[in-house]
């Protein structure tokens, strides 16, 4: 089936679109995508919403107001990218994240975006909600992009590594007999984009120059080091603000802006690096996708601490800005198809778990 994929993630700098002919076991064809950055006040007020998230209710007027406008977006995005498809994945936007591991019926999950609005402004069905299946099963709802990893790395030497370097950090590792290990590294581009707003203005160190420019604090990175998610085994994952008290409490703010972004960007390395004790074997290289392959801060950080070797995923011909929004078509057609979207080795999954809902511009669907 012909899909467009949408991701807004949790740097929230936009929303990016990807068209797939996909089956969800099988890739056709990779076709067109792009980004719709968002403008400088919807950043704003979906950084605050993440800030109320916890507690906010439902129907909050803030809320559904930052919901119907960046539905609106998505809307936009596909409209943009002018092709048809017989189904859009719409992840929305996490606002929060707090599954319980293994507890099933207590943990959440939340992505806003209203599907129905989507699917009457662009005349297509929508596959959405892929998260809360899998959490309300004891998953951890995260990561998601695995499955598609695994159908687009079919031909490439085993076992690989993918590393995502969003606002948070994921991997994928892949076994030589197709085994999936998958988990959040740690944090990301998070930080480092809260650390440059704060001290520069920017809403990221572009380039890296902040980071590159200053030196990282030995004892500021030792005690972030201890941190006990890095040693936990996995299944993990990761809220975007699940750091930021460890990041006060080990004295990050009171670094100067190079020195602070410095240490930031050679966590977010040492993190990846601590990710590989939880690897069956090392992989025999790392690909890395994601807006953080463009900072050379973190890319030099990580091929200091990684002894694999650490290139981003365009050496193998992808595109490292629309992988997640082509994963989110897949997904969808998975969703279609009730093909499994999550794992034991991929959120904790107490078994291959279907998820996802289906809407049309009349409400729910049933898939044919
Ligand atoms: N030229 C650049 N220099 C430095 N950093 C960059 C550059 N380009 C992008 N980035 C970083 O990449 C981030 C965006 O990354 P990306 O779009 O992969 O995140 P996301 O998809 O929102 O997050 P997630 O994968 O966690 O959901 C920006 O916020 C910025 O920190
Ligand atoms: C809850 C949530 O939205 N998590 C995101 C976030 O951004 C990166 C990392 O944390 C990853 O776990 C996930 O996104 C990707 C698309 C995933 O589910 O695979």
């Amino acid at each position: 089936m012909r899909t467009i994929g949408l991701m807004s993630g949790t740097s929230l700098d936009g929303v990016d679109a990807a068209w797939v002919e996909t089956d969800g076991e099988r890739i056709g064809r990779l076709g067109p995508s792009l980004t719709l950055p968002y403008e400088p006040a919807l950043r704003r007020d979906l950084r605050r919403l993440l800030d109320m998230a916890g507690d906010v209710p439902a129907d909050d007027p803030f809320l559904l107001d930052c919901e119907a406008r960046i539905t609106e977006r998505h809307a936009e995005a596909v409209l943009k990218l002018g092709l048809q498809a017989d189904l859009i994945g719409f992840h929305g936007q996490t606002i929060l994240h707090r599954p319980r591991a293994g507890r099933p019926g207590e943990g959440r999950t939340w992505q806003i975006g209203d599907a129905t609005a989507l699917a009457r402004r662009t005349g297509m069905a929508v596959a959405h909600d892929f998260r809360s299946a899998d959490v309300a099963a004891g998953g951890q709802g995260a990561p998601l992009v695995p499955v598609f990893h695994a159908v687009l790395a079919a031909d490439l030497p085993k076992p690989l590594a993918i590393l995502n370097l969003g606002g948070v950090g994921n991997v994928t590792w892949i076994g030589e007999d197709g085994r999936l290990v998958a988990f959040d590294t740690g944090p990301a581009n998070g930080p480092l984009d809260d650390w440059a707003r704060r001290s520069t203005g920017e809403d990221y160190d572009r380039d890296g120059r902040l980071a590159l420019s200053g030196q990282p604090d030995g004892a500021v990175l030792g005690r972030l080091l201890a941190h006990p998610y890095l040693t936990a085994p996995p299944p993990k994952s990761l809220d975007r603000l699940d750091f930021d008290r460890a990041l006060r409490e080990a004295g990050a703010g009171e670094l100067s802006p190079a020195d602070g972004a410095a240490t930031l960007a050679t966590f977010c390395a040492c993190a990846v690096a601590a990710a590989e004790r939880h690897f069956p074997v090392p992989p025999k290289q790392w690909l890395v996708a994601g807006g953080g392959r463009r900072n050379p801060a973190l890319m030099r950080a990580l091929a200091g601490v990684l002894p694999e070797l650490v290139r981003p995923v365009e050496v193998v011909g992808w595109d490292g800005d629309a992988l997640e929004a082509q994963a989110f078509g897949v997904l969808a057609a998975r969703v279609w198809q009730g093909l499994p979207l999550t794992f034991p080795g991929t959120t904790g999954a107490p078994q291959p778990l279907r998820g996802g809902q289906l809407t049309g511009a009349n409400g729910p669907l049933v898939p044919a």
